[in-house]
């Protein structure tokens, strides 16, 4: 599937090839919730167009990281750069429109169609004024038009145009996260942060998922972020991979390295002193990988009790469906 890449713009769907994002740098980011330190000076760099993958323990901090990047949590100290812009502090909104989107562990969509959803996303580059769009002026009209256009090429890209005419609510639960997705993708952002997309999801809606990503993330270039509990996932999608521990960086590396990092190893299996740290074996085609199957254990252990078979990207549930799951 081909889909033109669309320069983001604050004035309204936009021609041309979207120049590579900018670095997402995080410096000494600490965040302190009363006498709770919530994140302790963490630091991590998203490198232009990658899979950035940020894991640890319940409690570690990454949905406090997330809050602080898309600007629902204001830092104590540190700094969060997008390139050489400083979005530290700055309104949702504003880090919005300066390029980084996101998405959230929970499902909010449940009115309209696909499209109304989706256009949602697509209000805060609109050019045309409330009057002139209420009075249906040429330009308005013909904006409206490219951006439906646009809505309908996102559609496509998620896995979601045989449904831009479907109400909501009439999706199954895996669709109706990847509205979310959709939807974050709407406002051209140049880094998509992911807060647990395949949460509740079933291994078909997984494995789904996980190629809309990897699609989304070579079609239009942009850098995404990713908190997920399943580490088979994890493992396949991240370039590189940032863990959190009790508020403090623990590791950081590519998905080989993080896998095999004894530091890792012991706060997700709670191993004590290095000697007792588990042997991790290759993985083979016909065995699951053992860390990954170590690691998932250990998310399922964190997370919610749950079958502890069901640890690969096809089969693996680590949290129990939303609200609004089936
Ligand atoms: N608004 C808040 N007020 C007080 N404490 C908070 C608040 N938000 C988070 N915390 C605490 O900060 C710590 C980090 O929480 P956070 O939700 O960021 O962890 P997490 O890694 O996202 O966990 P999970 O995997 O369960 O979502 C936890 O101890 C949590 O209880």
């Amino acid at each position: 599937m081909n889909i033109r890449t669309t320069g983001r713009t604050a004035t309204g769907p936009a021609a041309g090839p979207q120049a590579a994002p900018p670095a997402l740098h995080v410096r000494d980011v600490t965040v302190r919730f009363a006498g709770l330190t919530a994140l302790d000076a963490v630091s991590f760099t998203v490198a232009p167009g990658s899979v950035h993958a940020l894991i640890g323990p319940n409690g570690a901090g990454k949905s406090t990281c997330f809050n602080v990047l898309s600007g629902l949590c204001r830092p104590a100290a540190g700094q969060v750069l997008l390139g050489d812009t400083d979005l530290t502090g700055l309104a949702p909104h504003r880090i919005a429109a300066l390029g980084v989107a996101r998405t959230f562990q929970n499902i909010v969509t449940t009115e309209g169609t696909v499209a109304d959803n989706l256009m949602l996303g697509r209000h805060a580059l609109s050019r045309a004024g409330f009057a002139a769009s209420a009075l249906r002026l040429p330009g308005a009209v013909r904006e409206q038009r490219a951006h439906l256009d646009r809505v309908r090429e996102i559609a496509e890209l998620t896995g979601l145009g045989a449904h831009v005419d479907t109400p909501v609510a009439l999706l199954s639960y895996g669709d109706r996260k990847r509205v979310e997705l959709a939807r974050a993708l709407c406002l051209e952002p140049r880094v998509l942060l992911l807060d647990e997309p395949v949460a509740g999801m079933n291994g078909a809606e997984r494995a789904a998922t996980a190629d809309v990503v990897r699609t989304v993330r070579e079609q239009l270039g942009l850098s995404v972020v990713l908190v997920e509990h399943d580490m088979g996932l994890v493992m396949r999608l991240a370039d590189e991979v940032t863990v959190l521990d009790f508020g403090r960086r623990l590791a950081h590396g590519t998905p080989d390295e993080i896998r095999r990092h004894p530091e890792v190893l012991r706060a997700y299996l709670g191993t004590g002193a290095p000697d007792e740290t588990p042997e991790i074996q290759e993985a083979t085609p016909e065995t699951p990988k053992a860390a990954e199957t170590a690691e998932t254990t250990k998310a399922t252990k964190a997370t919610e009790p749950t079958d502890p078979t069901e640890t690969t990207e096809e089969t693996a549930v680590t949290e129990p469906p939303g609200e609004n799951a089936p």
